[in-house]
């Protein structure tokens, strides 16, 4: 834990390839109870996983584990605390899934493949199987088997049903939430952070614009951005939720970014807006952040309300 009482803490990190930044000054921390990175293609999401992962290091900021800086922490130690769930298209093809699961087992516990494939809801005969012999929703379960394999504290989960179809991602959402890790969740369905995520932060060209209670922030969103989000897809394993037809639009370089897509923008968005705290002390309102001049007038907005 952190002083601040998270697992993992971005502290005003700014991440990019090569010399490109793409996620900019972003401070947030991973607590209990869930913790969703809401955005559509191109946010930044990813990005921030790979460096909670300690496989991309900030070209400014810091990742703290547990008061350390990631840079000076045992990746031994952090591999078995803190493991990745990305996609199920990520399983060797060739190779059987119980020897998958066991190659993420240490040596003298291979004999846990049956057991780990029983605590995702697979019958161990399916170890034999090769990956395109399982449904989707099978597959994505031995993926969770293998994060699980070393007793992780903290799971980061990659869009781990967005390839799935909607009963089956329910299914998938369902032993996620049993599961006794914590959890980052990576996606851009609000819908599943709902069920998922305490908290949740969105992400607008690589900047948070809005935190806080993910209810609090479904119900009363106060960023236009999060609005557009909530309001393209009302429930879960709908089509991605973009603003659609605007998603095109490319970010504004100065001012605020989401500027050009937004529909209640004036001339003070030309300056580019702080995360602030939400003022007053309204209902719903503790905890939350926004980047956006008018998040008052959003929150009055009747459409705002739900
Ligand atoms: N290896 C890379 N080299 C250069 N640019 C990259 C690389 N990976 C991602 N990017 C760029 O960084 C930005 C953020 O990408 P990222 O994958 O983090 O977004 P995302 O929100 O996870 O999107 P998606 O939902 O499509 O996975 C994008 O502009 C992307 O083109």
């Amino acid at each position: 834990m952190t002083s601040s009482g998270s697992l993992l803490r971005a502290e005003r990190v700014t991440l990019g390839y090569g010399r490109t930044p793409v996620v900019h000054d972003v401070t947030l921390d991973i607590t209990g109870g869930g913790v969703g990175l809401i955005g559509e293609s191109g946010s930044g999401k990813t990005t921030l996983a790979r460096a909670f992962l300690g496989l991309l290091t900030p070209m400014s900021g810091n990742i703290l584990y547990g008061d350390q800086n990631l840079k000076k922490v045992d990746m031994r130690r952090f591999r078995g605390d803190v493991q990745p769930v990305f996609q199920a298209e990520a399983l060797d093809p060739r190779m059987r899934v119980g020897r998958s699961v066991a190659e993420a087992l240490p040596r003298d516990a291979r004999h846990r493949v049956p057991e780990l494939l029983e605590q995702v809801g697979l019958d161990p005969a399916l170890a034999s199987r090769r990956p395109h012999q399982l449904s989707g929703g099978q597959r994505q379960r031995v993926v969770i088997a293998r994060a699980l394999a070393v007793n992780p504290k903290l799971l980061i989960l990659d869009e781990p049903t967005s390839a799935l179809d909607v009963t089956v991602q329910a299914r998938i959402l369902d032993l996620i939430a049993g599961l006794a890790a914590e959890r980052l969740l990576i996606t851009h369905n609000l819908a599943v952070v709902g069920k998922l995520c305490r908290t949740s932060h969105v992400l607008f060209a690589g900047r948070v614009v809005e935190s806080g209670p993910t209810a609090d922030l479904l119900a009363r969103p106060a960023h236009p951005y999060t609005l557009a989000l909530r309001d393209a897809v009302p429930k879960l394993g709908g089509e991605p939720p973009v603003a659609r037809g605007r998603a095109e639009v490319r970010p504004a370089e100065t001012g605020c970014p989401f500027r050009p897509r937004c529909p209640m923008a004036v001339t003070e968005c030309d300056r580019a807006p702080a995360l602030r705290d939400l003022g007053g002390h309204q209902e719903g309102q503790d905890g939350r952040r926004v980047a956006c001049h008018r998040a008052e007038d959003v929150l009055r907005e009747p459409s705002a309300r739900r």
